[in-house]
């Protein structure tokens, strides 16, 4: 059984949105979805977790959000080694610059990572909804 979590970090909204679309595509293909938010993390999941969404809005200068987000990353990260793994969030003014580093850091840890981070400007248009849901189809597929 494919057990996808999906977390996030939002602070008006915008990320959460995704993350919610996401979840419920999850649930479509079949998997089990515990979603969360980076300061709700179950840690006694996490060894049970197949495959990863995760999602953190552009903070500081182009980097993820250090007070919330990153604890959790921090905690997450030694179960992502060989697991497919889809980075998603929302910018406001940088193009998703934020994104490489991410996907960077993700691959030095052995996370497989599914497409390049996903990244769509402020609240997520429909067409960005849509393209999130088809980024949960590929990495459910995986
Ligand atoms: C403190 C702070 C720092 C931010 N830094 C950036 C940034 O470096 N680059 C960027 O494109 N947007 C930046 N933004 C804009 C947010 O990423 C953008 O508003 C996003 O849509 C918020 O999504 P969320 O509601 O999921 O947190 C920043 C916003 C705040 C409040």
């Amino acid at each position: 059984m494919k057990k996808c979590m999906v977390m996030y970090a939002s602070s008006t909204g915008n990320t959460e949105q995704m993350a919610m679309a996401i979840a419920e595509q999850a649930r479509k293909e079949g998997a089990e979805v515990v979603l969360c938010t980076a300061s709700t993390l179950p840690a006694a999941e996490l060894p049970t977790i197949t495959h990863w969404a995760l999602g953190c809005s552009a903070h500081g200068v182009e980097e993820l959000d250090e007070a919330e987000f990153m604890p959790a990353l921090e905690q997450i990260e030694p179960y992502l080694r060989g697991k497919p793994v889809l980075l998603f969030g929302s910018y406001g003014w940088g193009a998703g610059a934020y994104m490489k580093p991410w996907e960077e850091r993700t691959r030095l840890i052995g996370g497989i990572l599914c497409g390049e981070g996903f990244v769509f400007e402020g609240a997520p248009a429909e067409t960005a909804v849509e393209e999130g849901r088809q980024r949960a189809k590929t990495l459910l597929a995986q």
